[in-house]
């Protein structure tokens, strides 16, 4: 193939990419096809600078994906600090025989991502522009693919994103449970009496209220919780790896932040919360009723409240619905 065909290869490989995860992986395959680097990775760090996650390639092996344990040198974390003082977009290392290029990909106050090259050789001049040449390719789609993954208003991930992470969570790749104790949980978050903030204060005051809300609801959540606007006044949150006690813990703590929110002239926000416990073997329709009947229940009784679809349904409040996959026919 020639190298004009080989790129136009990369670029509709990129754009036909509709998942974050994929489209950095395919960056990683197009980097090992140029450059054969002994290893490749892409790099994420939250905004306290912990790695959050890491995807690695190298050579002649299979992708790796890690949330967890990562491990960052010290020669790695000098370079990273070297790139941000001095405002850099990318930084080439030369040690025992090897090159390492360190690029940004991404800088937020939220989090930063960096493409890291292990080579043994140095790139050549062209080897270079063309890397340069499918970065910013890659930035330019990257924006779009975040864009369209993302609520306009609050700046959450859409609904559309939230069908595609709970399949992703069925696959088992977007989080793995850590063990018997700790488990995934879908919550379910709707503002009280939220007609009555429109009805008094205006349309655009209520998206002020729903701008503040999905504030909060990211200062209390980490990085590795998937927060959602569903629509209208309702969000969803999908929250990774905990007791049932710690995620009790964190719902109560986001319905308390949420009545400190100060907005002139309106009575105390208040929000009502469904959870249901994430199954593998239940169909996602399914769990979304449950934490939808969790939610019924704390609206109908005082609202401002968190409520556990399990509880509702061992105090027999709620019929148990759960359908397992087994039980009916997916297409
Ligand atoms: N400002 C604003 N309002 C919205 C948006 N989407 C939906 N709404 C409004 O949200 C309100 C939802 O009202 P209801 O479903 O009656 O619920 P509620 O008043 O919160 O009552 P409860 O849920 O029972 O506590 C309606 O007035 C919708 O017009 C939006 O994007 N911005």
């Amino acid at each position: 193939m020639s190298i004009s065909n080989n790129i136009l290869h990369h670029i509709e490989n990129f754009t036909s990419q509709r998942d974050k995860e994929l489209l950095a992986f395919s960056l990683l395959k197009s980097i090992r096809e140029i450059l054969s680097p002994i290893r490749t990775s892409i790099l994420t760090l939250n905004g306290q600078d912990e790695p959050t996650m890491e995807i690695a390639l190298t050579n002649g092996e299979s992708c790796e994906y890690r949330y967890q344990d990562i491990s960052v040198s010290d020669s790695t974390r000098a370079s990273l600090d070297y790139i941000n003082t001095w405002h850099l977009d990318e930084l080439m290392k030369a040690h025992d025989d090897q090159y390492t290029s360190f690029h940004v990909l991404q800088q937020s106050r939220q989090q930063n991502q960096y493409l890291i090259i292990t080579l043994d050789n140095k790139p050549s001049r062209s080897e270079s522009y063309i890397v340069k040449g499918m970065l910013s390719i890659y930035g330019n789609f990257s924006s779009l693919l975040a864009e369209s993954q993302t609520d306009e208003l609050t700046g959450l991930m859409n609904r559309k994103t939230f069908e595609e992470s709970i399949v992703k969570l069925y696959q088992g790749t977007a989080f793995e449970e850590e063990s018997d104790l700790k488990s995934n949980w879908i919550a379910i978050i709707d503002l009280d009496h939220f007609k009555n903030i429109n009805d008094s204060a205006g349309h655009l005051y209520g998206d002020e209220v729903l701008i503040h809300v999905s504030r909060v609801m990211r200062q209390t959540f980490t990085q590795d919780d998937m927060l959602f606007r569903f629509g209208g006044e309702e969000f969803v949150i999908l929250m990774r790896n905990r007791t049932r006690s710690q995620c009790a813990e964190n719902l109560d703590k986001l319905r308390l932040n949420v009545q400190e929110i100060v907005m002139n002239n309106l009575d105390p926000i208040t929000i009502s919360i469904g959870v249901c416990e994430f199954q593998k073997d239940v169909f996602h329709v399914t769990l979304m009723d449950q934490a939808d009947q969790a939610l019924y229940y704390s609206k109908q009784n005082g609202r401002n409240r968190v409520t556990f679809y399990k509880e509702i349904v061992e105090a027999g409040l709620a019929k148990d619905n759960s359908v397992t996959h087994g039980d009916i026919d997916l297409f």
